[in-house]
């Protein structure tokens, strides 16, 4: 399977859209909006993790034509806070052995750590290298560099963009800060407070 634009066709959750939104192949969209007017369950519903009607496809593959565990690997969602399931850092990649700590500022011995031990800035480092460990074919970022200092932040921003690049992956960055949403998207588009999605030109987004 070959990524390619991100279309999100009509997409309706819990009263919040229809939302349509395209995300070409190796491009970043941020969107922004108020508090609790559902930008992660727009991200959740992307990645079938809650119910919605409409419809996503990436590049040629529908939804549908794929089991719902293998979309959430192909879309790739960094949710806000991250789930660990196993005592070490290591058991959470698949090739622990090719995983460069340093790119984010992060100790190199940081894989062979307890993950009780971890700061909240160093999980969710972790928590991005982890999912790149993957190879998703897009990505959904739920506030990535929420928990990061300046320099860590500008790491991260680095490293997803290099990647959306090489990968020609789609982005959509969920995101309060318009300064960062327009440094790394090429479109920054906002829920109203009505939860309609606009563009910059309050135009809908179709
Ligand atoms: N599983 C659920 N069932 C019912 N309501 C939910 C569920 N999950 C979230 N909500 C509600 O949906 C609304 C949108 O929540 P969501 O987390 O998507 O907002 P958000 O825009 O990401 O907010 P924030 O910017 O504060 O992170 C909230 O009112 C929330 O309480």
């Amino acid at each position: 399977m070959e990524s390619g634009d991100l279309i999100i066709d009509d997409l309706a959750i819990r009263g919040l859209g229809p939302v349509r939104l395209t995300v070409p192949a190796g491009t970043c969209v941020g969107i922004s909006g108020p508090s609790g007017i559902g930008k992660s369950s727009l991200l959740r519903a992307v990645a079938d993790m809650e119910p919605h009607d409409g419809q996503v496809t990436l590049g040629a593959t529908a939804r549908d034509a794929l089991s719902a565990s293998e979309w959430r690997r192909t879309v790739g969602m960094l949710p806000s806070e991250s789930a660990w399931w196993a005592d070490g850092v290591a058991e959470h990649f698949l090739s622990p052995e090719t995983v460069r700590p340093e790119v984010l500022g992060l100790r190199e011995e940081v894989l062979a750590w307890p993950v009780k031990r971890l700061s909240s800035g160093e999980r969710q480092r972790l928590s991005l290298l982890r999912l790149l460990d993957r190879e998703p074919m897009a990505l959904l970022l739920d506030e990535p560099t929420a928990n990061l200092d300046e320099e860590s932040t500008r790491r991260v921003e680095e490293l997803i963009l290099a990647y959306a690049r090489k990968r020609r992956a789609p982005v959509i960055w969920v995101g309060h800060a318009m300064a960062q949403l327009n440094r790394v998207a090429g479109r920054v588009v906002s829920f109203d407070a009505d939860g309609v999605l606009r563009d910059a030109d309050g135009e809908v987004c179709r």
